[in-house]
């Protein structure tokens, strides 16, 4: 699929948040896409999940079945997680059935009966991953989903994006915690200033050592994080 020219504000004269974004996602790609805090990167998932229109510009070629998770799942529903998997599969005409693969690769069985309002943030985020693969999607959006991730299910997860593509899905995900990066072939996406570039074309990579107490070392790297820079901690 292709954004052409797009830009996107939420309401006539509030302020563009994407003022030109041109964007080619042929079937195959893994797009990881990063930039600051407010950037815009879930706005741009959801233009190109098309849950919002463009004000300008176009979207042409997406995929028919197209799967989303918010960076939230919204856990205020009074289902348990198997009536509302049930739920989604008829939403999208495909057999309940079709979740348990997921639920099994994502250990989800043991909360099947518990209540979306009862679930902690990782299962949440699980269930919102489910319900996003379960129709086998041609596209699928990824707004931050490693965050409240248990480890072995956040180091499955890649592997998971990455069959995905080989089958021909086009993958886009936002990814703070620079997850996806080492798949091969991912392609770098970086929103600033209301336009995307490659993160790969961005004039080069420096390597900044900082030492830091240990004690504040935890909030440093969240807010150099949550900036968009990547961060790898050695002992001193
Ligand atoms: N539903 C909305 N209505 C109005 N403004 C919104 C809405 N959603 C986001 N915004 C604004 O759009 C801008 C970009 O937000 P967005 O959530 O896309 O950024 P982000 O890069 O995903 O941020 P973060 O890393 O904090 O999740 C922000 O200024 C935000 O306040």
């Amino acid at each position: 699929m292709r954004l052409d020219s797009i830009a996107f504000r939420y309401r006539r004269r509030s302020p563009w948040i994407l003022r030109d974004v041109t964007l080619d996602l042929p079937p195959g790609t893994v797009a990881e896409v990063t930039g600051r805090n407010g950037a815009g990167k879930s706005t741009l998932l959801r233009l190109v999940a098309g849950l919002r229109d463009p004000r300008r510009g176009t979207v042409s070629g997406r995929p028919e079945r197209v799967g989303y998770a918010p960076e939230r799942f919204p856990v205020d529903q009074p289902f348990s997680v198997r009536s509302y998997l049930a739920h989604m599969a008829a939403v999208h005409g495909v057999p309940a059935s079709a979740a348990d693969p997921w639920i099994e690769r994502l250990a989800l069985g043991r909360l099947l009966d518990t209540r979306l309002p009862e679930l902690s943030k990782g299962s949440a985020q699980k269930v919102g991953l489910v319900q996003a693969l379960l129709h086998s999607p041609g596209l699928l959006v990824l707004d931050e989903p490693f965050s409240g991730l248990d480890a072995q299910i956040r180091d499955a997860l890649p592997g998971l994006i990455a069959d995905l593509a080989g089958e021909g899905a086009t993958v886009v995900v936002s990814d703070h915690q620079r997850v996806v990066e080492h798949l091969p072939g991912v392609r770098r996406v970086r929103v600033a200033d209301g336009t995307v570039t490659a993160a790969d074309d961005d004039g080069g990579w420096t390597v900044l050592e900082v030492v830091v107490r240990s004690d504040q070392a935890d909030d440093l790297e969240t807010k150099l994080r949550a900036d968009g820079h990547e961060v790898r901690r050695t002992q001193r």
